[in-house]
């Protein structure tokens, strides 16, 4: 079995063994079939269909509202959704920020986002990503909303990176009405994060590669450690995001699979908002590891350098 599986996938000689029955047991069918009996099985999935939503994800970012009261409606409030795909946090936070809310998702996948919601495909670890995510809610990138075709088809990144070029082209002309003074520094109102394991597409893609495209991604490996400090990455990552582009009284939410650093993580926020609260919604299974981080009311000042340092 083992020289089969060595002749089929040639990449794996002179790996160590464990990683190569750790990678084999990575895409077991059997896993597979457990994950999508538990899915069948589990309350919180069949009211997410009845409803409409595209995940039962969805009914935790419903629980951390009811608790924390992230969204208001009327407040025009501007949402940024990391690690949004599929999709149903987005729903969440369109329908309660009602029909002046602006919603953008980011994910390092592609994925078409709910309607009414806006989203770039990138990667919250770069810079550019960043530049996109302010450019997209800067007053000045509203001159583009008056075509309306984003409600169906959300923004399209294209039209944002270009602008973004010829912005970082123009960047030293000494003209102090340059467009980019036009661009507000830190224009959102509330960051959600549930950046981690990519989401479990099974339908509607050709799948035309030697395994999963979203396997690749930061899937959960079952081993906690690992798991704990990649989430921690990606939760400095949303962090990183909320000192550099939220507004000052801004909330924030991420998500943490526990650990060693929780501490770690509860003190940076400290530096960073206000008030802070863990949470573990009650559509989080139990057997999982995951946690909410909730900071409210970002201070006025914040030292990035400080918050990581200390
Ligand atoms: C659990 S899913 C999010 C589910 C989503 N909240 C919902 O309700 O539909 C986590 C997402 O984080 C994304 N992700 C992981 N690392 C990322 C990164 N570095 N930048 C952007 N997105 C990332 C994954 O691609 C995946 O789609």
């Amino acid at each position: 079995m083992t020289s089969l599986l060595l002749f089929a996938f040639p990449k794996f000689l002179g790996q160590p063994q464990g990683i190569f029955w750790r990678s084999a047991i990575r895409f077991n069918s059997s896993a597979k079939s457990r994950w999508l009996d538990r899915q069948k099985g589990d309350s919180f999935t069949r009211e997410a269909k009845v409803q409409g939503l595209r995940s039962r994800a969805a009914f935790k970012l419903m629980h951390l509202d009811d608790k924390y009261r992230l969204f208001r409606k009327g407040c025009s409030q501007r949402v940024l959704d990391l690690g949004y795909a599929p999709g149903a946090w987005s729903q969440v936070a369109l329908d309660r920020t009602g029909p002046d809310g602006v919603i953008l998702g980011v994910d390092i996948l592609p994925c078409a986002p709910p309607r009414g919601v806006n989203a770039i495909q990138g990667n919250i670890l770069s810079k550019k990503t960043h530049e996109l995510i302010r450019l997209f809610f800067s007053k000045h990138f509203q001159l583009y909303q008056e075509d309306q075709l984003h409600k169906d088809n959300g923004y399209f990144q294209h039209m944002l990176e270009q602008e973004l070029e010829s912005l970082t082209l123009n960047s030293d002309k000494a003209d102090p009405q340059c467009e980019r003074s036009k661009i507000e520094k830190t224009p959102i109102d509330v960051i959600v994060s549930d950046m981690y394991e990519p989401w479990p597409q099974i339908t509607g893609f050709w799948n035309n590669f030697t395994n999963s495209a979203y396997d690749r991604m930061a899937n959960t490996t079952g081993v906690a450690i690992k798991d704990h400090y990649m989430s921690m990455d990606l939760c400095d990552a949303a962090l990183i995001t909320a000192i550099d582009l939220m507004k000052p009284g801004g909330s924030f939410v991420c998500k943490l699979y526990t650990g060693k650093e929780d501490k770690l993580l509860e003190g940076r926020l400290k530096q960073v908002f206000d008030v802070v609260h863990r949470f573990k919604p009650s559509a989080s299974r139990n057997e999982s590891k995951e946690l909410y981080f909730i900071g409210l009311k970002k201070k006025h000042e914040v030292d990035k350098l400080k918050v990581f340092l200390e």
